[in-house]
């Protein structure tokens, strides 16, 4: 297996001030004795609520934070006893931190990562130029960073990511804030990187699209803990997820009644919120309300992780 996490946890000692030169110590468990192995090439979601501890293991697993106990293993490499030959392998992307030098322009960040990680030349070149291509950075290579967008920004530090060749990418939220256009745009790259280079991707991220467009699998880790690791449609079942259509009538009215297909949530004036089962098209319901009722117009909106896991957990308290 490529990577291995084998019974890991990370344990932080925490002082706080109390009072004039009180402290109290605690101890935060991070992660929680988690394991799961993942096979080279293959593009896995992991996902959770704020502070559940994805980014902990994320970062035990570049080498950046020891853990407390349990085994690691990346390439066979253990991440924090040889942090340097691992970062030759794999490539970290930080939504909201940038690894790019900000008053630079974006060609120079890619120059002295060129010296840095001393990637031959013609590699470099190679990298460079498909990812300028696929990535559409052309117009931007000369521009400094704080001038990029962030959509921009982002496709700039996911092309600093892969200019080495990791075989492994990790990608920490990377369509946060990201208008649809530019998240389309990294989806529909990193889709193109798994199928030609088999790069495998562990994908951190708040947005069930992501998954639902990249990963056949997904784990989910809460407080610290592996709460499951399967398909993403089994995760919709375990959580019960519904989606949620919003039709805008052309004037105000009884909620729409469409039986067992459909129940309608919220009406507020002209709009209606009708949530149906995620795992449905929306094609069926929309066909039906727009025959029966004076439609204006409609969105459908996903389901975010944080209610599919609350559900999950309602389920399983009910169960
Ligand atoms: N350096 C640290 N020192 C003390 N506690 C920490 C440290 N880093 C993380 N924690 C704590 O560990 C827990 C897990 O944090 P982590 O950042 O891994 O969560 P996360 O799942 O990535 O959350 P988010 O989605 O908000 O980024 C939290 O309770 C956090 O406060």
């Amino acid at each position: 297996m490529f990577i291995e996490v084998d019974g890991v946890e990370k344990v932080f000692d925490v002082r706080r001030k109390t009072g004039f030169l009180k402290r109290e110590r605690r101890q935060v468990r991070a992660v929680d004795s988690i394991s799961f192995t993942v096979a080279r090439g293959e593009m896995v979601g992991y996902i959770g609520p704020n502070g559940a501890g994805k980014s902990t293991t994320i970062k035990m697993l570049t080498g950046i934070l020891t853990p407390s106990g349990g085994r690691l293993r990346v390439a066979g490499i253990d991440p924090s006893r040889e942090r340097t030959r691992l970062a030759h392998r794999i490539g970290v992307v930080f939504g909201q931190r940038t690894t790019l030098w900000w008053d630079l322009p974006l060609i120079d960040s890619y120059r002295l990562m060129h010296r840095m990680y001393r990637i031959p030349d013609d590699r470099y070149r190679e990298n460079l130029d498909r990812c300028v291509e696929l990535l559409e950075l052309g117009g931007l290579l000369e521009v400094p960073v704080r001038q990029l967008s962030l959509g921009q920004r982002m496709r700039g530090d996911i092309a600093a990511a892969l200019l080495h060749d990791p075989e492994v990418l990790y990608l920490d939220e990377p369509t946060i804030g990201l208008d649809v256009i530019s998240k389309a745009k990294v989806r529909e790259f990193l889709r193109e990187l798994n199928g030609e280079r088999g790069t495998t991707v562990l994908l951190t991220t708040h947005d069930l699209q992501d998954i639902e467009q990249l990963c056949s699998r997904v784990m989910v880790i809460d407080h610290g803990r592996m709460v499951y690791d399967g398909a993403l449609a089994g995760l919709h079942e375990a959580g019960g997820s519904e989606r949620i259509l919003v039709v805008d009538l052309e004037r105000e009215l009884p909620p729409i009644e469409v039986g067992s297909a459909a129940r309608v949530v919220k009406v507020e004036g002209p709009r209606q919120w009708l949530a149906f089962p995620a795992g449905e098209s929306a094609a069926g319901l929309v066909a039906r309300v727009a025959a029966e009722y004076p439609l204006v117009d409609l969105s459908v909106r996903e389901p975010d992780i944080e209610a599919v896991i609350a559900r999950m957990y309602a389920e399983k308290a009910t169960a």
